[in-house]
């Protein structure tokens, strides 16, 4: 998605340039001020404590999730732990193996490598990343054709911290290579409430309870968006208000950003209301509701669905997308009779 896309909404999950440099100030840098995520947590926890304990590197890491969950923040938590330094790459920068190969062979003894999208490595730099992450060495070809030969080069141990949104996408000799996985899911509001908190805290901006709640609810389990809603309260504050962030300021602000009370934004609601008022409730194909919507097929797939649908406000169904009951409620509009059918 452009950047353009991202910084035009709020609640989309995705983050732009801007976006990554504000939310630096916010990230936990320990994994005692990383909230939620028990089950993960703890389980790193003992990964990287017996590490330490042996003085060796720890076995790859490879977490999953939808966008703005925390897996960089991990990443960059796991090598803090580590006391060791992370290099950051992803599988879109790697054009060529011989991209990651001049990557791996710069890394230093124990140091953590965060591969981030890492389904969208070419299969030659894939091939290459399994042998280093199992071996801990690179064959660096030379020459061209049948005069072509490998030289093997050893690497100091390592860690890979692969990243992806999409898992299902590794084949499996790489998922494989990965001692731990982990997913991330999203987080529920109390655990946001939190987010928000500590977030307050490091803006110094004062944040009343009941403005947690709401920004909470209205962020998609997803603590990028609390934090990206929190700098638009606290705008709102500034400007308009008396630099407290209450509930009215919060109720006020989120209505600027057409934020709805389910956290719905422009994009979801125009996607819902074409479903709904132009295709009867469905069920339409993919394409056609994204141009019904302006958007690319992409973004709609990627950016307003998944929360749709785990709202059950849209199905999926083979035959294209339906509006659910609760995408006629949501909009205020009555079911057609006929559309009971689509689901029995
Ligand atoms: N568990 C958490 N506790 C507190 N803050 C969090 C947590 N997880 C994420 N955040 C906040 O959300 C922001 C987004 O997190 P992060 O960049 O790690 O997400 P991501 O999963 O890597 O997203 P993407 O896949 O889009 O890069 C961070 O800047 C951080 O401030």
């Amino acid at each position: 998605m452009a950047s353009s896309d991202a910084e035009a909404s709020v609640v989309r999950p995705d983050a732009s340039d801007l976006e990554r440099a504000a939310e630096a100030a916010l990230r936990p840098r320990r994994l005692d001020e990383f909230v939620g995520q028990h089950v993960v947590r703890d389980q790193l926890s003992l990964i990287l404590d017996a590490a330490a304990g042996r003085g060796k590197a720890p076995d790859h890491v490879l977490l999953s999730g939808p966008p703005g969950l925390g897996k960089t923040t991990l990443a960059m938590i796991i090598a803090a732990e580590l006391g060791t330094s992370l290099r950051v790459t992803s599988g879109p920068a790697i054009q060529h193996a011989g991209d990651l190969a001049a990557v791996l062979s710069s890394l230093e003894e124990n140091e953590v490598l965060f591969l981030d999208e890492i389904h969208r490595l070419a299969r030659p730099a894939e091939e290459l990343l399994y042998v280093a992450m199992e071996d801990f060495r690179v064959d660096v070809v030379v020459g061209k054709g049948a005069g072509a030969s490998a030289i093997p080069l050893s690497l100091p141990p390592f860690t890979v911290v692969g990243a992806t949104t999409r898992a299902g996408l590794l084949p499996a000799p790489l998922r494989d290579r990965f001692g731990f996985t982990a997913h991330l899911d999203f987080y529920s509001a109390e655990e946001l409430e939190r987010v928000l908190s500590r977030s307050a805290g490091l803006l110094g901006v004062p944040l009343d309870a009941e403005a947690a709640g709401e920004i909470a609810s209205r962020s998609r389990g997803t603590p990028r968006i609390a934090n990206r809603l929190l700098r638009r309260v606290r705008d709102w504050a500034q400007v308009r208000g008396d630099g407290r962030l209450s509930l009215e300021a919060a109720r006020a602000a989120l209505e600027v950003y057409e934020v709805d009370p389910l956290g719905l934004d422009r994009l979801d609601r125009a996607v819902l209301t074409a479903l709904c008022m132009r295709f009867g409730g469905g069920p339409v194909g993919l394409t056609t509701l994204a141009v019904a919507v302006g958007e690319e097929p992409e973004t709609v797939e990627t950016v307003a669905e998944p929360f749709l649908v785990r709202e059950g406000l849209v199905g999926r169904t083979p035959r294209g997308r339906i509006a659910m009951p609760a995408a006629w409620e949501h909009l205020g509009l009555t079911a057609p009779a006929a559309s009971g059918t689509l689901f029995t």
